[in-house]
């Protein structure tokens, strides 16, 4: 049975409570949302404690980021959540995340993306069974536009339909999946594989 809009956004409440608990969705940032129906999302409105989110603080849009409700401001990052849903009927779920772990991890590598590898927890993502392939996360320049920032994320997703999140550098992850339960899945397993990589390249002073 399809969830009510209740259901739906008690999960992005209870999302925004573990993830600001975790301390990944610090000081308003960050926001999450699921799909509402096969042309609807329901998102965070803008510029709302994540920890401290309540039901009226969601609002439905439809996919191309238009606010389906007055009186209500969306996220300024829609338009990434709402390319995700016409990108890949399956997606059920995205978050947003701005980690300190990602935020650094993302400004210090340089080009345009993160290979993991040799990592047992990969295969929390999904599609991976096995730690001897790469997972490759795609950096994307941060742009306060997004639009633009949206238009330069398309054609790696249409490149890649395998694609499990992406960083935007200096600001933050997303990541989603069917439910939000998997979405939530893949931003522990990012959190954990960043602070690896962050971990091993400073042991290594690479
Ligand atoms: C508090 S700075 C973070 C914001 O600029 C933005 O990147 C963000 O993640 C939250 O924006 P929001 O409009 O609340 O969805
Ligand atoms: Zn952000």
């Amino acid at each position: 049975m399809p969830m009510s809009r209740e259901q739906l956004a008690q999960e992005i409440i209870d999302a925004g409570r573990f993830l600001y608990g975790r301390g990944w969705s610090p000081a308003t940032s960050s926001n999450y949302s699921t799909r509402l129906a096969a042309d609807q999302a329901l998102l965070t409105v803008s510029g709302k404690h994540k920890g401290q989110l309540g039901t009226d603080d969601v609002l439905a849009t439809d996919l191309d980021g238009n606010s389906l409700e007055a009186g209500k401001k969306p996220s300024a990052e829609t338009l990434l959540h709402t390319q995700l849903y016409r990108w890949n009927g399956g997606v059920g779920a995205v978050l947003h995340t701005h980690s300190v772990n990602a935020t650094v991890l993302s400004r210090l590598t340089a080009g345009d993306r993160l290979v993991l590898e040799d990592y047992e927890l990969q295969k929390a993502f999904s599609g991976v069974s096995s730690h001897e392939g790469q997972v490759i996360v795609p950096i994307f320049d941060n742009d306060q536009d997004i639009a633009r920032l949206a238009a330069q994320v398309q054609p790696w997703l249409d490149a890649h339909p395998d694609c499990v999140g992406y960083l935007i550098r200096g600001h933050g992850l997303y990541t989603w999946g069917p439910r939000m339960s998997d979405a939530l899945r893949q931003v522990e397993a990012f959190e954990f594989l960043f602070e690896c990589e962050l971990k091993v390249r400073a042991i290594l002073n690479r």
